[in-house]
């Protein structure tokens, strides 16, 4: 029977990402059949981005990719499995997965789990900015030697290694269990050899194990034993459910899922309740008009309830979600001045990921102090954490090391009213220096900088130190965790003052595909306003490059292009310039609290940025990101590393029987239903 379904399903062509396993109102039952109650709440995984794309007919473009993500992030939901770093010549769809990662829009609190086969698929992961992994065997035999070339034994060797690396890179690892009801090629799978591979999975210290009803071919009665299997080998609620739709469409509308899930419960999962209510509009339609030009299918949706009166009623009667600029903020903060910036931060909302970024070593109780600030008002430090970037001076390591390290450990910051003692310092010194030298490690681009990974590694003593690992730390991403070490672990680009800064931000605001901010002129206005005395600050910016003296071309330029920037003056509100550099420059003291100008302009400048930063359109920074590329290098000992988004792909290998268990034919669809865990797997087409 498997095979027939399985041949039929195999042709059919794979429906766009978002859809999911078919829920139907069988599921609340089968829940309650089992354990008596619905559950509380649900967790979804949204698996379409990795599960559904591998499964397109074409490749759909990385930014496409990426925009899916973001808008799915944008929704509420709070898993995304974002790629796969499996082998490109196996799943040519996912060949893009670094540049997938690191071109996401990361939300605070979202995690993006991605898959990874092997030790290869680990480190490329890791290098890329992943947080957590997943690893995938199968409880069938003959479909474990199709889709990963090798027996269950050995894959689980393979698997057993990512799960070591990566536990101890301190990335969460989870499980799935491929063909835990039904295999394509062996037909059915017994219950107990379902558990016995989940089971191993939990002792290879899986955190979940999600077990996959890969084609489609489960009903309620099949996959409800095999979760009674299952419960033998794994606690329940380290179970969960990744189901495929049985019949013609294959997969399910994640709104469908949460609808059902809504009317089952009187809980809402809340981030599913923001995808299906708030943002559907934006989040589905927009992305699947997207992809259907991509593919040329021209797919209808197959969301049920996007076509039901019931979605409009809802949607009518739940506000909409405010839409949110994908704006990274770069924070400079020059010298003790920065704190009226951070006085200002405290009013601004926590809509806009901000970086914040220090150059000098009197910033850092500052900075710590608002780390305390955070924990204790409306701000959590982990989003502050995870926003922060320290930097200072290169021969300041330890400072760097001392400022990372009191941001990043939630019981380890300092400063006036901070209640906690600091770390030992050597503790700090260490920290910072491997998160430095994990940050360089973890980009091609850091040869920018005239410095090799080994180099950075080695340099600071921390050659074993992963960036994965650290930004797993910090709760930084490693995109942003690599600028810390830009100027730490590489070389300097002259003293502090606002004209290296504003460099440091300008190559900030790159390796964030973000935007600076041009805070000075208004900055300038608001404090002559309010009757500062303060030089104008152009003047006070020539007299700084003088000061730099900044030779290395790589600096010259994005330096020079500030600089005329900035003489251009005062840039206008209603007329927000393309590149925008915030700053506070050195010209502007006003140092203690006593200061009545920091209570003045605080609130000023907040309000000031914060409407900017409203009218300041999403779609108007796309170009900055290459405003401040770097000139070629005009030395050739001078070597630039190739970002991994202009190596090359090789092209795929000739269709083989080892490469044709997910490409060729395409895999079986799946299949229905449901059982008793509390996490869903949002599955796409695919697998
Ligand atoms: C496991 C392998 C890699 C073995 O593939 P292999 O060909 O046996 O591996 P190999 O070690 O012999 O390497 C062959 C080549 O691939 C390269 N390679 C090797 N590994 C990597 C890597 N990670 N990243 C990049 N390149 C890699 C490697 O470097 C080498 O390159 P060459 O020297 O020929 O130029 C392969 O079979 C593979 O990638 N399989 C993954 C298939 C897949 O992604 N399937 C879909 C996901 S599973 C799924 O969807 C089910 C699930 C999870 O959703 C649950 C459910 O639905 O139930």
């Amino acid at each position: 029977m498997y095979g027939r379904v399985a041949a039929r399903l195999w042709h059919r062509k794979a429906t766009f990402s978002q859809r999911v396993e078919h829920l139907t109102t069988s599921i609340a039952s089968e829940l309650k059949g089992i354990h008596g109650s619905f559950p509380a709440a649900v967790k979804i995984v949204e698996v379409g981005p990795r599960d559904g794309l591998q499964n397109e007919p074409g490749t759909v473009p990385t930014s496409v990719k990426t925009k899916l993500i973001d808008l799915l992030s944008d929704s509420g939901l709070l898993v995304i499995e974002a790629t796969s770093f499996v082998s490109p010549k196996w799943v040519p769809q996912l060949a893009d997965s670094e540049q997938v990662l690191q071109q996401i829009r990361r939300h605070p609190g979202v995690r993006y789990p991605v898959l990874a086969p092997n030790l290869k698929g680990l480190e490329r992961a890791l290098a890329a900015g992943a947080q957590e992994v997943a690893i995938f065997p199968a409880a069938s035999e003959a479909f474990s030697k199709k889709n990963l070339n090798c027996t269950i034994d050995e894959s689980f060797k393979r698997f057993g290694d990512v799960a070591v690396a990566a536990q101890e890179a301190g990335v969460p690892v989870r499980g799935y269990v491929s063909c835990a009801v039904g295999c394509p090629y062996q037909g059915e799978v017994a219950p107990e050899a379902a558990a016995q591979i989940a089971g191993r999975l939990l002792d290879l210290g899986c955190y979940e194990v999600s077990m996959g009803d890969t084609i489609g071919v489960g009903t309620p009665a099949t996959v409800t034993r095999m979760f009674q299997a299952c419960e033998a080998a794994v606690p329940v609620s380290k179970l969960a459910a990744h189901l495929h739709d049985t019949g013609a469409t294959g997969n399910v509308a994640t709104e469908d899922v949460v609808y059902l899930l809504e009317a089952a419960t009187a809980q809402t999962p809340k981030a599913a309740g923001v995808l299906c209510f708030s943002s559907p509009a934006h989040s589905h339609s927009t992305c699947q008009t997207e992809l259907w030009t991509v593919d040329r299918q021209q797919r209808p949706s197959a969301s049920r309830l996007r076509h039901s009166a019931r979605l409009a009623a809802a949607l009518n009667s739940r506000p909409q979600q405010q839409e949110i600029p994908a704006i990274r903020v770069i924070l400079l903060c020059h010298g003790a001045q920065a704190q009226v910036y951070n006085e200002s931060i405290f009013a601004f909302d926590n809509s806009y990921p901000v970086v914040w970024w220090a150059v000098s070593a009197s910033d850092r109780p500052t900075l710590a102090n608002n780390a305390v600030r955070l924990r204790s008002d409306t701000y959590d430090l982990p989003l502050f954490a995870r926003s922060v970037i320290v930097s200072l001076a290169s021969g300041q390591r330890n400072e760097v090391a001392k400022s990372i390290g009191y941001m990043v450990n939630a019981n380890s910051t300092f400063g006036g009213g901070c209640p906690v003692p600091p770390p030992p310092e050597q503790d700090l010194q260490r920290f910072g220096n491997a998160f430095a030298a994990a940050i360089v490690a973890a980009d091609n681009q850091t040869a920018l900088w005239g410095t090799s990974l080994e180099e950075a590694a080695t340099a600071l003593n921390t050659p074993n130190v992963t960036a994965a690992r650290l930004a797993n730390i910090s709760g930084a991403t490693v995109s942003d965790t690599i600028l810390g070490a830009l100027f730490v672990a590489g070389r300097t680009c002259g003293p502090p003052n606002a004209l290296t800064s504003s460099l440091q931000s300008s190559v900030v605001a790159k390796y964030l595909n973000g935007t600076c901010f041009y805070i000075g002129p208004i900055l300038d206005q608001l404090l002559i306003q309010n009757g500062s005395t303060i030089p104008s600050f152009n003047e006070t910016y020539n007299s700084d490059l003088a000061l730099a003296n900044v030779t290395d071309p790589y600096v010259t330029a994005p330096v020079l292009t500030a600089y005329n920037d900035c003489l251009q003056g005062p840039k206008s509100l209603q007329n927000p310039p393309s590149w925008l550099y915030y700053s506070f420059g050195p010209t502007v003291s006003i140092d203690g609290p006593s200061n009545p100008l920091q209570t003045t302009i605080a609130p000023l400048l907040s309000n000031s940025l914060t409407s900017e930063l409203r009218n300041f359109k999403a779609d108007k920074q796309l170009g900055l990101s290459t405003r401040f590329q770097p000139p070629p290098p005009p030395h050739s000992d001078i070597k630039m590393a190739k970002s991994p988004a202009h190596k090359s792909v090789p092209s795929p290998p000739p269709k083989s029987a080892k490469g044709a268990a997910l490409q060729s034919p395409s895999p079986p669809p799946r299949g229905s239903l449901l059982t008793t865990a509390a996490t869903l797997d949002f599955n796409g087409g695919g697998r």
